[in-house]
């Protein structure tokens, strides 16, 4: 085994385990009940923010018993990297926007550039409505403005280094299930 899959693999081994897998699938319902009764009669465009809204979008539509369109967007400001910087974009919408309500889907809301560039995107698209709906909101006060929320949220996480459910740790873990906190960040 290459050195670098040892580092991988010791990583999670020390990690923190800050929610299990029953607490988060627990956490997607309450998230899909609250986007049920909000979003249901609006035909909404769906977008998954990849690579880290993989997996949440994956387990939350199934829980969504009515018509929407599904999509991705990709953009990036992390890279694989422990901090973020400027927010890179590699795949835009496809869907023309005009008129309709998006519900962006991603992993995590930290400081919110990410969502706040995405949303920003889409209302200058002519999108009607723009709801968001993250698994985890970090808890700190270095957001991109005062008081920024997801519309919907699954859970607040504590302020550190966080894998698992389509969050990663140098590209790695985004398969583990539960959430998972770096030793020592
Ligand atoms: O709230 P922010 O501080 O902007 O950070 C949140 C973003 O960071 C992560 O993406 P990342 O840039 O790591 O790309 P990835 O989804 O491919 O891992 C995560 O998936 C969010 O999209
Ligand atoms: N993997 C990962 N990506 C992030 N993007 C923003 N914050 C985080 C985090 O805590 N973990």
């Amino acid at each position: 085994m290459s050195a670098d899959l040892q580092h991988i693999k010791q990583v999670m081994a020390e990690a923190d385990c800050l929610f299990s897998e029953a607490e988060v699938e627990a956490a997607l319902d309450n998230m899909a009940g609250a986007i049920c009764a909000e979003l249901a009669d609006s035909n909404p465009i769906v977008y998954s923010v990849m690579n880290g809204g993989l997996i949440i979008t994956g387990k939350l539509l199934p829980k969504l018993p009515f018509p929407m369109e599904v999509s991705y967007l990709h953009a990036t400001r992390y890279r694989n990297k422990l901090s973020g910087g400027e927010l890179f974009w590699k795949a835009r919408a496809e869907h023309s926007l005009v008129g309709r309500t998006v519900l962006i889907v991603d992993d995590i809301l930290d400081e919110g550039h990410t969502l706040a560039a995405i949303v920003e995107y889409c209302r200058d698209a002519g999108a009607e409505k723009v709801f968001t709906a993250v698994l985890l909101d970090k808890q700190h006060d270095r957001k991109a403005y005062a008081g920024m929320r997801a519309d919907f949220t699954g859970l607040d996480v504590e302020d550190r280094y966080i894998f698992g459910y389509g969050l990663d740790y140098k590209g790695y873990w985004r398969n583990a299930a539960g959430i998972f906190a770096l030793k020592g960040h």
